[in-house]
């Protein structure tokens, strides 16, 4: 899929923005879009669609949906290689917050993918670093990530690359910010004291390497941080602006997460929704109809 497909005069030019009603539907845009990725795509046992997804409230209603797909048979995860983005230090596997237990509880335990094709880092490895580096290491021997679906926190934050964050780093140990540890003492009783203080996560740089990056941003809550990422300049405080620098990036927010942009902002990006999906379309099309001819070539060469 061409990034360059179309650049828009617009401070971050060739990031997208689409804004669904509630989270619901901002869940079924976005696993819907993934299920043409990986149905256009054709994954293979030798050509697997590489995944790279987050955890978080946020994306609990894409895999809700995708589950669906999944059910109905319109979608298959058996040639699907999946990257999360981040995991806890020193939390046990099991233990009913790991990031581990919550693929499998949200989404994994649902669908048809191979457990052997699910990557997550271990935060408890006895050597984090080198856990790191083989990470990013299986992530190139894939030959990279197709679509990175990214999760954001309240500071911006994309995987838990905390504000200050390179906007090259790579998958790497960092310490929690104070906001994050707060904001996810809901998930541990709204006991501040048992949030881990370390997480593993994917770089900003091994985000903005995938070949295409879906962001999800829902509640008011985000509302600050979406405007600092879509509105101002990149910026390592604010690591989800780093999208204004990747080819091919696209939002999906619901309509609290807008409450701090611009109403212009948000007039643009409506706009704008229509062209882009009939430029997509016409590109698969396309796609699909070079496929169609290169068949018939090697049909008519045998
Ligand atoms: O969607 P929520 O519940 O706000 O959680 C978002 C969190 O999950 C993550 O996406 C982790 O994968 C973080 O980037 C972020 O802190």
């Amino acid at each position: 899929m061409g990034g360059i497909a179309f650049r828009f005069c617009f401070p971050s030019s060739n990031m997208r923005l689409i804004i669904r009603e509630d989270p619901t539907e901002v869940g079924s845009y976005i696993a819907n879009y993934i299920c043409r990725r990986i149905n256009d795509f054709k994954p293979t046992p030798e050509k697997p669609f590489v995944l790279g997804l987050p955890t978080g409230s946020s994306p609990i209603p894409t895999y809700k949906h995708l589950i669906q797909l999944v059910k109905d048979g319109k979608l298959s995860f058996k040639n699907v290689v999946t990257f999360n983005m981040d995991e806890y230090v020193n939390l046990p596997r099991d233990h009913s917050e790991s990031y581990h237990t919550f693929m499998f509880r949200e989404f994994f335990s649902h669908i048809d993918i191979s457990p052997s094709n699910v990557n997550i880092l271990d935060g408890n490895a006895i050597d984090l670093i080198a856990e790191c580096k083989a990470y990013e290491a299986k992530i190139k021997s894939y030959g990279g990530i197709e679509l990175f679906l990214g999760g954001i926190g309240e500071d911006g934050h994309i995987a838990f690359n905390e504000p200050g964050s390179s906007l090259v780093s790579r998958t790497r140990i960092k310490t929690l910010a104070y906001d994050t540890i707060l904001a996810n003492a809901r998930f541990f009783n709204n006991d501040i004291s048992a949030v881990p203080r370390m997480a593993l996560t994917v770089g900003v740089g091994t985000v903005l390497d995938s070949r295409e990056v879906v962001v999800v941003v829902s509640g008011q809550r985000k509302a600050l941080a979406l405007s600092k990422a879509i509105e101002e300049g990149v910026n390592h405080l604010w690591t989800l602006s780093a999208l204004q620098q990747h080819p091919w990036a696209l939002i999906v927010c619901d309509e609290d997460a807008t409450a701090e942009l611009h109403v212009k902002t948000v007039k643009y990006f409506k706009s704008i929704e229509r062209v882009q999906e009939e430029v997509e379309e016409s590109q698969r099309k396309l796609k699909a109809a070079n496929a169609q001819d290169v068949s018939t070539q090697v049909g008519s060469m045998e």
